[in-house]
């Protein structure tokens, strides 16, 4: 089953400071994902991999084109509809994340990833369980769980980061570089626990650099060039090419 249709997706952005040139961030970008998938974003530096994401995620407004979310009850164009619709998208549906770790001042670490389990109504102490667990399985040491991610490492902060973006199991989950900062180790324990935590119910969509990872997760892989869809290709078919001459 369908769950995100995207079609003609475009962005630019208006380079003021550049005498209002604009910069081409998507072009014409079309394609399906289907639910429970896990879908790699490649292609080179500047292709417009975060670009696609904070446009399925509305950070960016694109500038023409549809991203069409096939809900249980309803279809909503992701590109079009009002704020408030894609605050609760948000909330209920969507979860994305960085490569970085928003800050949340004086909030243990397990408070973070605990966080939006409670805000999905589970209790405090089910929500903390449920994030000491993804903190153990990603190697976050247990003398971490109660300090503040402010002073950790960027490893150990892009796995709190991880760890909350995963908890509750969004129905579509964006990860722009999550696995950046890891050493090769615990990026294998975080590739796992995509696999293992998230149960299938889960479609995700996330950019990644290493193809080992790419290769690891991935069931298909779109190749973007340029700010343009270069191919959509089943994982075994994709040979680690960003760009196909
Ligand atoms: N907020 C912005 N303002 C101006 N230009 C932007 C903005 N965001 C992206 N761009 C431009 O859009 C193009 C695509 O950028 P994007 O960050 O999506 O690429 P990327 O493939 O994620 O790159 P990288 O792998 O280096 O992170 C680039 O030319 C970039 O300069």
């Amino acid at each position: 089953m369908t769950i995100l249709s995207i079609d003609g997706l475009s962005k630019t952005f208006d380079m003021h400071v550049l005498g209002d040139t604009q910069v081409v961030g998507l072009d014409d970008v079309s394609f399906d994902v289907q639910t429970g998938e896990f879908l790699a974003i490649v292609g080179e530096s500047g292709s417009g991999k975060s670009s696609l994401l904070k446009c399925l995620y509305r950070t960016y407004e694109p500038n023409s084109g549809r991203v069409v979310y096939h809900g249980p009850t309803r279809d909503v164009d992701l590109a079009s509809c009002p704020a408030r619709t894609v605050i609760g998208l948000r909330r209920d549906v969507i979860g994305y994340t960085s490569q970085f770790l928003d800050e949340i001042p004086r909030v243990p670490a397990v408070d973070v990833v605990a966080r939006p389990l409670v805000e999905q109504g589970h209790s405090r102490d089910d929500a903390r369980e449920t994030a000491r667990d993804l903190l153990t399985a990603l190697s976050v040491p247990r003398e971490l769980w109660e300090a503040y991610p402010a002073t950790f490492s960027g490893g150990e902060r892009q796995r709190v980061n991880l760890a909350q973006a995963i908890a509750p199991r969004p129905a579509v989950l964006l990860l722009d570089e999550p696995t950046s900062a890891l050493d090769p180790e615990t990026r294998r324990a975080a590739i796992d626990l995509l696999s293992t935590y998230l149960d299938g119910e889960t479609t995700v969509i996330g950019v990644f650099h290493d193809t080992n990872v790419v290769e690891a997760v991935a069931d298909r892989v779109v190749v973007l060039d340029d700010g343009r869809l270069d191919r959509v290709v089943p994982v075994d078919e994709y040979d680690g090419e960003v760009v196909v001459e």
